[in-house]
């Protein structure tokens, strides 16, 4: 099997079998991904930077590694995207802001790091909404990335390039970050899987913050199993990052091969659901609570009332903590620097640079967030919202009490149209609805494809949530799941995606 067309529909498994057994080497499995994101790239635009000299050389290593017999890691040679928030010292990182076009970091984000020791292939970076804000990545200061399932559509966001790359096959693997939903939503809309580590399960050293106490980095794929193998792979403690948990990484390899839901507790929020929800989402969520039933799951309704104040609160904590982070973007010390002619005083070329720099995404949430945090409102609006998130946590622990996991619709809707939201904010807040409590409360968070919607074809996505450093749940369920459905469709949705 040397021919590209079979080489990228393998999994990232699959992959590293056949490089470990001889059967492929590393450079052939990598020249066919760069292939393909050749032959299709123009097209998705899932990639700001393709580095392909850097990748063919990481693959040659694999490869003079196994001739030298010495024994190779779950992951080595398969190749990956990378989310262009991670900082990357042999590559730019542009956060899909003109802030920072052309910036080389001087040093590797941890998750960069333990990519490179796992001896994975990195591709390249990938598009997404300037500084993780949007569900769409048209917010990208270099342009939209299109869905592979409709190419008119939008692959969700902000970790759009990663999800893309994966439904694409330009890609097994990709790195996603989720602040509201980044890695999930995406996920839910080109029918790959997504999952969001347990916050401070993944360092966050290296990877432009946003909104700190949200950020979490995680693993995305096309298969549950691929997903696990890579959050081992980048997960565990981090002396470099403060809010890194010192525990032992939750056994998600082993769980993901051996899916079960066999006696479990699954609980239904009645909060995700309402005028907001498409009627072939809600059709395709309902339909995987009576599978996870005919799996041997009891089903617990749940009544979450604070769940509806979450978009509320989100929009006041991650604004805030955005407006502090984005503060240091002044011109002087890296990225882009303008007006600055020997006449201007710092002060006006931090401005001019600031204005030039940010898209009006960035300016509306630092607005919002220096306003929030201002002497005489601050009480009202972000102190009001961190209450609203010791709530909204509570809720979950008494949930959690009661239920072993929590399962909903990832997102509303699937694929909406590119430019349909990208003048209403509010509608595009919307698309994390179901996402952004796990985000506020630090839980754990899988979205995987259950299905198409009957009126347009496009993917819908499950998401199951997890309690706190419980990740291995998320992969045991899912992969209960996953393999119910691939027995159901004959083969995994993914494969439903029209070639492009
Ligand atoms: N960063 C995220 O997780 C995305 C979220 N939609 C936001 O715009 O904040």
């Amino acid at each position: 099997m040397t021919d590209i067309s079979s080489i990228i529909k393998l999994t990232a498994a699959e992959i590293a079998a056949k490089i470990a057994s001889g059967e492929l080497t590393a450079v052939q499995v990598t020249e066919a991904h760069l292939a393909r994101i050749d032959a299709v790239d123009e097209k998705v635009h899932a990639f700001l930077h393709v580095d392909r000299e850097g990748a063919l050389a990481q693959a040659r290593a694999v490869d003079a590694k196994k001739a030298a017999g010495e024994k190779l890691g779950p992951l080595a040679g398969v190749p990956l995207a990378l989310k262009d928030i991670f900082t990357t010292k042999d590559m730019p990182t542009t956060v899909g802001s003109k802030i920072l076009e052309g910036w080389v970091p001087p040093y590797d984000a941890t998750l960069t790091q333990k990519l490179k020791a796992a001896d994975v292939v990195i591709l390249g970076k990938t598009n997404m909404d300037e500084f993780a804000m949007g569900s769409s990545t048209e917010n990208s200061a270099y342009g939209p990335t299109g869905n592979p399932w409709d190419l008119t559509r939008i692959p969700g966001g902000s970790g759009g390039g990663s999800s893309a790359a994966l439904a694409s096959f330009e890609a097994p693997l990709a790195i996603g970050t989720d602040t509201g939903g980044s890695i999930r939503q995406p996920a839910a809309v080109t029918g790959t899987v997504g999952v969001k580590p347990t916050y401070g399960g993944v360092s966050r050293y290296g990877m432009v913050a946003f909104s700190s106490s949200l950020d979490q980095g995680g693993p995305c794929a096309r298969t549950v199993l691929d997903a696990a193998l890579l959050h081992e792979a980048i997960a565990g403690h981090d002396p470099m990052d403060s809010t890194s948990i010192d525990a032992p990484v939750p056994p998600v390899v082993e769980a993901a091969r051996n899916g079960s839901v066999q006696g479990m507790r699954v609980g239904v929020v009645k909060q995700f659901s309402g005028e907001h929800y498409q009627a072939g989402v809600v059709q395709r969520f309902n339909e995987s609570v009576e599978l996870l039933k005919s799996l041997g799951a009891t089903v617990v309704e749940l009544d979450c009332p604070t769940f509806d104040l979450a978009l509320s609160a989100y929009y006041l904590i991650a604004p805030s903590e955005c407006s502090s982070n984005l503060a240091r973007f002044d011109a002087m010390r890296y990225g882009l620097r303008v007006g600055d002619d020997g006449t201007k005083s710092a002060e006006d070329v931090t401005a001019l640079t600031r204005e030039a720099g940010f898209g009006d995404e960035v300016k509306r949430r630092i607005i919002l967030g220096t306003y929030a945090l201002s002497s005489g409102y601050y009480d009202a609006y972000y102190g009001s919202a961190q209450k609203v998130r010791t709530l909204i946590t509570r809720e979950f622990e008494q949930a959690f009490e009661q239920v072993d996991v929590i399962v909903s619709p990832t997102t509303p809707t699937t694929a909406f149209p590119i430019g349909e939201r990208a003048d209403d904010p509010m509608a595009m807040y919307l698309a994390d609805l179901c996402t952004i409590p796990t985000n506020l409360a630090g839980n754990a968070a899988m979205s995987l494809p259950c299905g198409l919607a009957p009126e347009d074809g496009l993917p819908v996505g499950l998401q199951i949530i997890a309690p706190a450093m419980k990740d291995d749940r998320l992969y045991k369920v899912g992969a209960a799941v996953e393999a119910a459905f691939v027995e159901k469709w004959g083969h995994p949705l993914i494969e439903e995606a029209p070639s492009l």
